[in-house]
């Protein structure tokens, strides 16, 4: 299925799976396995299919494809042909474009002489995702040197990375790598992995790489019904090694059947006509199409602000959205602030500027621990955590947090569809919660640490339980993980908080204006768009790859549903690197307003 924003992409993915499953096409115990590339996109794809198909969402796997690559290797390493099985345990790395040219540099002085003039040839920046991820692994290590530079560049990067004593090293892509031998070498994994999972599919599919395509092709290239979404324009992952026309060779190595789509669900007219001019910059073989949504009345659908400053922009930006939401039934979180890449040069100015509305700002983008904020509030078992401790701190007005909260707990017992064990967890969490909220009211927020809060709700619930359903839900995510950023997070608001109650609340800052990179908005959605910083600064490495970077702006003017406000404080931008991007929106006629 290829085809633009806002088509209802992953919307068709949701009522496919819920069709499979519903009408037995995929009868149990089969699964279908559904692979995204962000967390986020994992787990919105997961809630879709949950929300349409309670009782059958246990059949529906949603996860990265780098949980599944690891969660396989996790649990089948002691399978690995002999010479690459590993007694230590390993330690995941995530090797830096910096390291990755290092090691090409040094390669020169460790390959045989005939294989050096080729060296120039491998690529620097994406060697890891290029060339290890091109290289399958041989079932034996080789007993002579390999005849390719680029195989004996990817072995040697094997011997000094795992192979040799001590703590191996992994990154995602080794650990893909190591997925793909395991299911040529134990036919009988392939073949389970085929049997569990008639269906699978694949989102986003314009970022695959090389391993990950060769991985799916090992596994599900013949007999499974693969369905690959995504959109060739929106491909925005070329520097971490995206194959440059994945769909052409999906439809070529599966035998599949291209589907196009024509209508854009979530942008208004205006919105889509200016998507559509670099839309045709980017593929000039698109179709114009067809918005379905009504244009509220009012709105200029896309314009362009300057500012002498950028003090003054964050003050006419915060002022401007509490002038809107006065006047209208929107939250703050209908509006997002989409930056190109550094969202930290923007928050600190434009959280106060907000605060003085009394509006939250939200950064998505923002570490906490060794996670993203974003996939931290989207964790099921974070949110689990949260729900309970929101429950015990508000016992009331929060339904749907109860809901949500109470259908993880039947997941986690496996209790759906049975009416005596349902009632038997929602029981034992009305007690966990009750027990919560006295001790809650025994702690206050300014003398209690947030990790005896947290050791308290892990205390009442089963935690092992809770790892183990961790575990399935997202295979190769580490728990730990998520509880040290939770920990981090909560510590951050308990910090300005006067009670739980109000620090749980900020935890989530759902009714929040959101902060966050192009990559992170990838497959959002807001009612207004501000993309700010349309400058040198945002942009400086446009002319390094203009397509990858055009794409980068066409993500993130795409998440708009209504209105779409780009925004620049440099007077020279104009005539700057991005001068193509300015001239884009010219010939789609946005207007600019100067705000002196
Ligand atoms: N058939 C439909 N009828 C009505 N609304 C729809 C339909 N399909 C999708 N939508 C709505 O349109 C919006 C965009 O859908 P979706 O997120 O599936 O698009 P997408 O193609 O995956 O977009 P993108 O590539 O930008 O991430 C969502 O709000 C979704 O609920």
């Amino acid at each position: 299925m290829i085809a633009g924003p806002g088509a209802g992409k992953t919307e068709f993915l949701a009522q496919r799976a819920a069709y499979l499953l519903q009408t037995g096409m995929c009868p149990s115990p089969r699964r279908i396995l559904a692979i995204s590339f962000k967390r986020d996109a994992a787990a919105n794809l997961g809630r879709r299919v949950q929300t349409r198909v309670p009782e059958h969402a246990e059949r529906f796997v949603s996860m990265t494809f780098d949980a599944f690559t690891k969660g396989l290797v996790d649990k089948f390493k002691s399978s690995l042909p002999r010479d690459w099985r590993r007694s230590n345990s390993y330690e995941l790395v995530f090797p830096s474009g910096r390291e990755q040219r290092d090691f090409v540099n040094y390669l020169a002085s460790v390959t045989p002489t005939a294989l050096r003039p080729a060296l120039d040839t491998l690529p620097r920046d994406t060697f890891s995702a290029d060339v290890v991820g091109a290289w399958a692994l041989p079932f034996a290590l080789p007993d002579r040197e390999p005849a390719s530079a680029s195989a004996f560049a990817a072995l040697t990067w094997w011997q000094e990375r795992y192979l040799q004593t001590g703590t191996p090293h992994v990154d995602f892509v080794m650990l893909n790598r190591l997925a793909e031998l395991l299911v040529r070498a134990v036919p009988h994994l392939r073949r389970a992995l085929q049997i569990t999972y008639p269906f699978v599919f694949v989102d986003e599919f314009q970022d695959t790489t090389l391993a990950q395509f060769s991985f799916l092709k090992s596994i599900f290239g013949n007999g499974t019904a693969v369905t690959a979404v995504g959109d060739r324009k929106q491909r925005i992952m070329g520097f971490a090694g995206a194959l440059p026309n994945a769909f052409a060779q999906f439809i070529r190595d599966f035998d599949a059947t291209p589907y196009p789509l024509s209508w854009n669900f979530r942008s208004s007219q205006g919105l889509v006509d200016l998507q559509h001019v670099i839309a045709s910059r980017l593929d000039p073989t698109t179709i114009q199409v067809i918005s379905r949504t009504t244009a509220e009345h009012g709105h200029e659908p896309v314009s362009l602000w300057t500012f002498t400053g950028v003090a003054r922009e964050a003050d006419c930006i915060a002022k401007w959205i509490a002038d809107d939401l006065a006047q209208s039934q929107r939250t703050p979180a209908d509006f997002a602030l989409v930056a190109r890449q550094k969202v930290a040069d923007f928050e600190a100015r434009f959280r106060a500027r907000l605060a003085e509305h009394n509006i939250r700002l939200r950064n998505d983008d923002a570490m906490v621990g060794k996670m993203r904020l974003q996939d931290l509030l989207k964790n099921d078992v974070a949110r689990l955590l949260l729900g309970m401790l929101r429950l015990a701190a508000q016992p009331s007005g929060l339904g749907s947090v109860w809901l949500e909260a109470s259908r993880t707990m039947e997941r986690i017992h496996g209790a759906a569809g049975d009416d005596y064990a349902v009632r038997r967890v929602n029981d034992e969490l009305t007690q966990t919660i009750r027990s919560l909220h006295k001790w809650l009211n025994q702690h206050p927020v300014d003398s209690t640490s947030t990790s005896d809060v947290i050791a308290r709700g892990l205390e009442l619930v089963d935690v092992e339980n809770l790892r183990r359903h961790a575990r399935a839900a997202a295979r190769g995510e580490d728990v730990d993980v998520v509880f040290d950023a939770f920990d981090a997070r909560l510590a951050q608001v308990a910090a300005h908080a006067s009670d739980w109650a109000a620090a749980f609340d900020d935890f989530e800052s759902a009714n929040a204006v959101s902060l966050l990179t192009v990559h992170r908005s990838k497959s959002l959605e807001y009612h207004t768009v501000f993309f700010l910083g349309l400058d040198d600064d945002q942009w400086w490495a446009h002319d390094r790859d203009v397509d990858g970077s055009t794409s980068t702006f066409f993500v993130g003017l795409s998440r708009a549903a209504q209105r779409l406000i780009f925004t620049s404080t440099s007077a020279f931008a104009r005539r700057g690197k991005i001068a193509d991007l300015y001239a884009m929106l010219d010939e789609a006629g946005v207007r600019e307003r100067r705000w002196i």
